[in-house]
């Protein structure tokens, strides 16, 4: 692929995420790649290509991924490229349809642009998408919850506040299902990294969607810690009784 110094920030976040997803896909042909590997041959081959691919076109950047060492370089830089180059390598792993490719761009720990490609169901996001006209939304909120480790908040919430419960795995996937209306709210706590939500966060908040942490804080991007335990994506409606049910929720779980 070639990369033109002129492409923009989002296009150039699209194209990554296409590019890593094409090889992602090509290690799950059959025959392609072992089952024991598939989860390691997935994470390191896409890392490898999304790194080659962002210092082609952006050799002034630094990168945070999942996948390479950080010594922490990129914490006095402005502009930071924050990758997943395989989010859901689980569902990946068990060859599902809810796995990820995460290229975010915050500047000054901002997360300004980013997409997301869901490469088996054929799909890509970016910042710079027009948003869809949402349907209304239904009477019973449906909300997007990790399919292998639900925190009991959310479990909580969920019930507060009415919501369907609907598991699916990989950050992205479950943020793209926001974005693209399958679902109404995107909530998550226990744990997670600034890769797992920084080009999810990205996307939705370009598409008009509420994004912050589950206390309603700024996510901020770039930190030392890369450590980003929770966050919430919804439509914008639905942020105020989220937010309100998991301050009331806190307490009792803990
Ligand atoms: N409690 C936790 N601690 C650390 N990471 C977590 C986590 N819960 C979810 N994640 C990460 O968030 C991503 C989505 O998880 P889930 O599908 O369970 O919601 C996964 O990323 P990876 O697949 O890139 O490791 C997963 O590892
Ligand atoms: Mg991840």
């Amino acid at each position: 692929m070639t990369q033109t110094s002129d492409q923009n920030d989002a296009e150039l976040a699209r194209s990554v995420a296409l590019a890593a997803g094409a090889v992602l896909r090509g290690l799950c042909v059959a025959g392609a790649c072992p089952d024991a590997e598939l989860g390691d041959r997935g994470d390191k081959d896409a890392n490898t290509l999304i790194q080659r691919l962002l210092r082609a076109a952006r050799p002034e950047d630094f990168i945070l991924s999942e996948e390479a060492a950080d010594d922490g370089a990129r914490c006095a830089a402005s502009r930071v490229w924050v990758v997943d180059p395989l989010d859901g390598t689980r569902e990946f792993r068990e060859r599902r349809d809810d796995w990820a490719v995460h290229i975010g761009l915050a500047i000054d720990g901002v997360p300004v642009t980013g997409a997301v490609a869901l490469p088996a169901q054929n799909l890509v996001f970016a910042s710079n998408d027009r948003p869809d006209v949402l349907p209304p939304a239904p009477l019973r909120p449906r909300m997007v919850v990790s399919r292998s480790r639900a925190h009991p908040i959310v479990l909580r919430v969920a019930e507060a506040i009415g919501a369907e419960l609907v598991p699916m795995g990989s950050a992205g996937a479950k943020a793209m299902a926001v974005v693209r209306g399958n679902a109404e709210i995107y909530l998550h706590a226990g744990g997670q990294y600034e890769w797992d939500n920084c080009a999810p966060v990205a996307v939705a908040l370009a598409a008009g969607l509420h994004a912050s942490r589950i206390d309603g804080a700024t996510l901020v991007y770039n930190c030392r810690d890369p450590l980003l335990p929770d966050v919430l994506i919804c439509r914008p409606e639905y942020a105020a009784q989220v937010l309100a049910a998991v301050a009331e929720t806190i307490p009792v779980v803990g």
